[in-house]
This record gives structure tokens, C-alpha cells and sequence, in this order.
């Protein structure tokens, strides 16, 4: 059974699918070394925010397969190593947005209304009309920085306000800003125009310390900046000491440069309002969040894509029923022609014929790549990672693709080329669904790949031959389940194929090799 260890508070709703088909343990407030001394018993880890997944971390997490991040920022991850190691972080992206969302808009009427230090003011028990004067939004021009999932939400909730929205984002069109009645400006332009500025954007290297002095002193003296996306985006000390000087109206923060934060300049400041990183703390966030990555790890224990992974090969949603389905078949041929492939390789050539050719394949290709790879590196190869680790290896790899196909809908066939002008050339196909074998070189074959051993043998054909294989493998009580045979003509070039319940061991690989008349003989798993 699968072990999954949840370092966060996750819901325990959202949780339970996956306590079906693994042992979940819920261990929160771990230190580093406690964890790292622990992380490599389990197959996955589930974290917030709060846990820092580091290289150590992950580096000791041998068996890990995914890392789930219940929510959006997957800044606490350390997303190079874990996709060196092979391992798939998968996050919820749209599971907290309306939460996000609702908690920015909580902090800008608290802000404009003053209702923190109002509601501290009369529990001291003053009754101070006067001093809380605040301002109406209606009227007022918003501008969002970063209009992905939360901003484009923000945008449509301030619209309903009577609020002018506008925002920043190069990374979105013209027409998404025109469909979210959105203007989109250049930054300095938002920074100078807007009465509130809302932040959402992810925390990269561009963001990192957007709003500093420089940025503050465009502002206008009575705007409101919110902060719901990462501490760090704005400079904290620049912050305080302009809400300090006046220079700035205000600023609501949910999110701090170094969290949990129990001390921070912003803290002495009246106009400051903060929380304690809570834009996604809602029940319903958290139930959605948390199942959002708990199918995506179940998903990835039984074989099939994860919807959000951050760093394995995206499918849309229109690729997904016509590419889903050939991605056991990507895995195998690459895994068979890499296993019957002598020599070292060169070249990688994937052909996708058919249907498949119409679709995004990148997946089919990290697939490929992961089947061959396997059998050949140290490393943990797999579609994470397939392509780092080819390249790394100086594997040259070619896609092709041709929107005909003989016989079937779509075919997948990879030609291994290695340094001493050999090749090996293996297509699959899917047949009523099950992944087929339909091609080794020249020869049509048609096995079903079963996860056992297949004895490939080529030879000239002629009688007795199959006779004398079936004497050495049950001399070596070794049971065939199924046999196979392809040849070009009578008693010309032929290929034989043996499934067999055990391996065969290297003795009587070698007494079928010294028959007459047989070239190669090779036992594979598939
Ligand atoms: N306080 C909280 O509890 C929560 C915080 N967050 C934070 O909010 C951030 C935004 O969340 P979503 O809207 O869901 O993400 P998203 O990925 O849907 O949107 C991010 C937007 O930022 C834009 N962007 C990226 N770099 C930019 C740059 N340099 N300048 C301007 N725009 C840029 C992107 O084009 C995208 O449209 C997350 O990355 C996360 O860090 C998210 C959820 C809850
Ligand atoms: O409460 C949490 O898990 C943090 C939410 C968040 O910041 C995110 O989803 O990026």
C-alpha cells in the first residue's frame, strides 16, 4: 500500500478518497531534520504553505512520486530538484480563488472603512465617530497587478462595486483585458492612476520586490495597496516607513516576506491592516484545494496524468481523449526498443501517424523518452524528467508526424538509432483499448504487452525450429504462455516470439543462440 504523509493541516474531507487506497499519515509541525529523517518511507507528500519542501527534503524522499501543494503558490517547493529527481508537484491553482479573492475584498472595505481600529477603538470603550471618517469605493479606480484567476475575479466583484478597474499583466491579451472590462496599462501608469492597488501575482524572480520606494513614491498620497499574493513582492521596510510618512494612505497585508511572521515593521503602523496569510482559509477552499490534489495523487499512483502538474508535460482538455489513452503505448514501445537496442544510442526518432498527429504530443514524448531511459540510467527516469536527463545523456530526439496510417487510427513508432549504425524500430498501437505491439523492424507482429518476459528470436525459418525452443525452456521448467511467429516468406528471415512466466535464465538464452540458423535471441519485460 501507498504511504502518503500530509505535513500541513489539510480538510479531512478532502483527504478521505485517498485514505481509500493508501495510509495516510497526518503529521503538521514537523521540524526539517524530523522530517527529512522520515520523508523517505512515503510515495507522496501533501503541504500548504507552511512546510518549506527543500532539496534535503526531497533529496531524502527516494520513494517520492509526487509532491501535492493544496493551493496555488508553489514558491515553498523546490521545483528544480524534485523534477531532477523525477518527482511530479501537482498544486490546486482555481481551488482558494474565490477565497483569495473575497479575503482582498474584505481587506479593502476594512481599509477604506476602518473597521480594525474602529471596532479596537469602541471595544476600548471611545465612541469616536469623527475619527473614523472613511471613503466610498464607487467611483473609485482600482488597479490589479496580475489578472490571472484571483485579479480576473477582483475585476468583475469591483466592477459590480461601480469601481473602475485597471491593470497591469503583460502575460495576457488585449481582448481577455477587454472581455473583463479591464484597461490595460503600462505599470508606472497603474502605480500613478490607481485610489487602490491590489497585488496578484505569483512570486518569481520579476516580482520579487515590485513595489519598492521607487514604485511607493508614483503612488498617489491616498492610495491603498493590498497584499494577498507573497510577502517580498513589496518591500516591507520601504512600506512601513510611507505609510509612516504619510506619503501613502494605507495598506491591508495578508502576506509576509517570512511566514509564520509574529514581528514585523508593519506591525506598528495604525493604517496598516494585517492577517495572518488567511486569503485561502475558508472551508470551502480547503475541502476544494485539498481534493484537487488528493485525485490528482491518486491519479498519479494508478498511472494516469495529474490535471495541474507544475512540472510534467501539460494536456489540454481537447488533447486528452485522443492522446490520454496512447500514453501506456508511448511508455512501452519506448521501453521495448530501448531494452532490444545493443550498442550506444545516437538517435531518437518518433513517428506519430494517424489521428494523433492532429494533437499536442510533448506528453507522448516525455513518455517515449521515460520508457527508454529507463532501463539505461541510474537516475529515476520519467515523464518529469525524461527530457532533462536525454539531453543531459546527448540523446539527439525527432519528432515526426503524418496524418495518414495503414491499419490503424493512429500508430506510435520509435527508431532507436545507436553509435555503430544499428537501429531498432518498434510501433504500438491500441486495439479495443489494450495497448498492442504491432511492428519490430520489418516484421508485423502482434503481442499484448503483460508487465512479464517476451523471448525475441530471429532466425531463418525452418522445421523443428520451435520444437527445439520449446525443449530448452521446458527443460528449464520455464512455461510459455503464448507464442508468436513473423516471417517474410517460407523458411526465409522470420521472428519468433515466446511470452514466458519467468525469466529465462542466461544458460539457455545462449543454448538457443548456438542453434543453427538463429541470430539474436533476446528476453525483454513489457
Ligand atoms: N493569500 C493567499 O492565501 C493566497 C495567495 N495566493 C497567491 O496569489 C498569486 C496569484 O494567484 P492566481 O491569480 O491564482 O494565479 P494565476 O497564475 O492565475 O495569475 C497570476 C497572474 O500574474 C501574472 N503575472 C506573472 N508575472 C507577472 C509580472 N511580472 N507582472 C505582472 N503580472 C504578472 C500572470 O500573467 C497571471 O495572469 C499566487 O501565485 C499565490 O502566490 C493564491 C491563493 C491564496
Ligand atoms: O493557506 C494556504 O494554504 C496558502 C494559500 C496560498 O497562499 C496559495 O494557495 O498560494
Amino acid at each position: 500500500m501507498k504511504k502518503v504523509l500530509v505535513s500541513d493541516a489539510l480538510s479531512a474531507t478532502g483527504l478521505a478518497p485517498l485514505k481509500e487506497i493508501a495510509q495516510v499519515d497526518v503529521k503538521t509541525g514537523l521540524k526539517p531534520e524530523e522530517l527529512i529523517s522520515i520523508i523517505g518511507e512515503y510515495d507522496a507528500l501533501l503541504v500548504r504553505s507552511q512546510t518549506q519542501v527543500t532539496a534535503d527534503i526531497i533529496n531524502a524522499g527516494k520513494k517520492l512520486q509526487v509532491i501535492g501543494r493544496a493551493g496555488v503558490g508553489v514558491d515553498n517547493i523546490d521545483l528544480k530538484t524534485a523534477t531532477g529527481n523525477g518527482i511530479i508537484v501537482v498544486n490546486a491553482p482555481t481551488g482558494n480563488t474565490i477565497s483569495a479573492t473575497e479575503h482582498t475584498l474584505a481587506l479593502m472595505l476594512a481599509m477604506a472603512r476602518h473597521i480594525p481600529r474602529a471596532n479596537a477603538s469602541l471595544k476600548s470603550g471611545q465612541w469616536k465617530r469623527n475619527e473614523f471618517v472613511g471613503s466610498e469605493l464607487k467611483g473609485k479606480t482600482l488597479g490589479i497587478v496580475g489578472l490571472g484567476n484571483i485579479g480576473s475575479e477582483i475585476a468583475k466583484r469591483a466592477l459590480a462595486l461601480e469601481m473602475r478597474v485597471i491593470g497591469y499583466d503583460p502575460f495576457i491579451s488585449m481582448e481577455r483585458a477587454k472581455k473583463l472590462q479591464v484597461e490595460l496599462l503600462p505599470f508606472e501608469d497603474l502605480l500613478k492612476r490607481a485610489d487602490f492597488i491590489t497585488l496578484h501575482v505569483p512570486m518569481t524572480g520579476q516580482t520579487k520586490g515590485l513595489i519598492g520606494p521607487k514604485e511607493l513614491e508614483m503612488m498617489k498620497p491616498t492610495v491603498r495597496l493590498i497584499n494577498t499574493s507573497r510577502g517580498g513582492i513589496i518591500d516591507e521596510e520601504a512600506l512601513a516607513k510611507a505609510v509612516k510618512e504619510k506619503r501613502i494612505g494605507g495598506a491591508a497585508i495578508d502576506v509576509f516576506s517570512k511566514e509564520p511572521c509574529t514581528e514585523s515593521c508593519l506591525f506598528e503602523c495604525d493604517n496598516i491592516i494585517v492577517t495572518p496569510h488567511l486569503g485561502a482559509s475558508t472551508a470551502e477552499a480547503q475541502e476544494l484545494a485539498t481534493s484537487d490534489v488528493v485525485k490528482q495523487v491518486i491519479d498519479v499512483f494508478e498511472g494516469r496524468p495529474a490535471r495541474y502538474a507544475v512540472n510534467a508535460p501539460y494536456i489540454s482538455a481537447e488533447s486528452l481523449p485522443v492522446v490520454g489513452p496512447f500514453m501506456p503505448v508511448a511508455r512501452t514501445v519506448g521501453s521495448l526498443v530501448s531494452q532490444l537496442t545493443d550498442g550506444h544510442m545516437k538517435n531518437v526518432t518518433i513517428k506519430y501517424c494517424g489521428e494523433l498527429a492532429a494533437y499536442d504530443t510533448t506528453a507522448l514524448k516525455a513518455l517515449v523518452l521515460g520508457g527508454i531511459l529507463e532501463h539505461i540510467s541510474e537516475e529515476r527516469v520519467n515523464v518529469v524528467n525524461a527530457d532533462i536527463v536525454a539531453s543531459q545523456r546527448g540523446l539527439g530526439v525527432t519528432e515526426q508526424k503524418e496524418s495518414t496510417c495503414q491499419n490503424f487510427s493512429s500508430l506510435i513508432t520509435v527508431t532507436i538509432d545507436t553509435d555503430n549504425g544499428k537501429s531498432n524500430t518498434v510501433a504500438g498501437s491500441l486495439v479495443r483499448g489494450d495497448v498492442h505491439i504491432v511492428k519490430l523492424n520489418d516484421y508485423w507482429i502482434d503481442i499484448v504487452p503483460t508487465g512479464g518476459y517476451f523471448l525475441f528470436a530471429d532466425h531463418i525459418d525452418r522445421p523443428g525450429l520451435i520444437g527445439s525452443a520449446g525443449k530448452i525452456t521446458g527443460d528449464a521448467d520455464i512455461n510459455i504462455s503464448y507464442m508468436h511467429l513473423s516471417r517474410q516468406k517460407a523458411r526465409g528471415q522470420a521472428l519468433m516470439i515466446l511470452a514466458l512466466d519467468e525469466p529465462l535464465p542466461e544458460k539457455q538464452r545462449q543454448q538457443l543462440l548456438s542453434l543453427p540458423d538463429v541470430q539474436m535471441v533476446q528476453v525483454v519485460k513489457i
